[in-house]
């Protein structure tokens, strides 16, 4: 990292992508005879020139509305994307709970998804073990800790994603509206921990359509707008431009 103090950094970064249309035989055959002219594919850009800080500690909101980039931007900021231009860097331990279930081995059992993903996440063998009981108790899971989780219902798997995640002690923690497919008590428990988090100074980056959830959470918000910051600053006041946005839009 180019400062000491930055636990994300974002420097004019750019993600594009190929929206391959399904065409017609005959649109597909008139395409080749006026010899491949014009394109079968569109190209645009879901992220154009996004610039931005957060600093250590930090407690971000990730706003707007859909399709505006928001998970775009948090897979660039989990390197599971890579920018076709612009720097992302970021501290070296960022645990994304990004997509329910994404790092799961669907024919492992939870306990050895727990070893998998606590060993992605850059947790030595010996650490898991001494983690293990705390994880499945955490999760929730119980008994079903022994079942493959292709039998875990989404809410289950949230719960053992969200578990192992916390235990890792990451110093940057993304979040992406992963609460949406957990029960309420399970919810609570979850914005507990990650006020928890919050408090013991971890910088969090969290992406939720829940204002008021968001508001609770962070200091800081960055608004999306088709691919572009809009607003970044103190959280309150970027709701209120979010909520005003929304209602000129209905
Ligand atoms: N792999 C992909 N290939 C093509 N287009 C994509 C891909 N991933 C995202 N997009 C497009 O990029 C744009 C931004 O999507 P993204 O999921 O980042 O938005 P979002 O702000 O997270 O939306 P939401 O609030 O609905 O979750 C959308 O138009 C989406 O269709």
């Amino acid at each position: 990292m180019a400062s000491p103090h930055l636990a994300i950094s974002c420097r004019g970064v750019r993600k594009h992508f190929v929206l391959r249309h399904t065409r017609s035989l005959k649109e597909a055959v008139m395409w080749l005879l006026r010899g491949r002219k014009g394109d079968l594919s569109k190209s645009f850009d879901a992220l154009h020139d996004v610039t931005f800080d957060v600093r250590d500690g930090e407690t971000v909101a990730l706003l707007g509305l859909n399709g505006s980039g928001k998970s775009t931007l948090l897979k660039l900021l989990s390197g599971v994307l890579q920018p076709d231009a612009g720097t992302v860097l970021t501290r070296k331990r960022v645990a994304g709970l990004i997509e329910v279930g994404a790092g799961f081995h669907h024919d492992l059992s939870g306990r050895d998804n727990v070893y998998l993903n606590g060993a992605i996440l850059g947790m030595s063998e010996r650490e898991i073990d001494q983690m293990y009981d705390s994880i499945v108790e955490f999760s929730e899971i119980g008994e079903f800790i022994n079942t493959e989780v292709k039998f875990y219902s989404s809410g289950m798997y949230l719960k053992l994603a969200f578990s192992i995640a916390v235990h890792t002690d990451p110093e940057v923690f993304l979040i992406d509206e992963i609460l949406a497919v957990g029960d309420e008590p399970f919810q609570r428990k979850c914005i507990a921990k990650i006020k928890e988090l919050a408090e013991a100074g971890k910088t969090l980056f969290v992406v939720s359509h829940d204002l008021d959830l968001v508001s609770s959470i962070c200091e800081r918000g960055i608004l999306l707008e088709r691919g572009n910051v809009v607003m970044d600053g103190p959280v309150e006041g970027v709701v209120a431009e979010l909520r005003r946005r929304s209602a000129a839009v209905e």
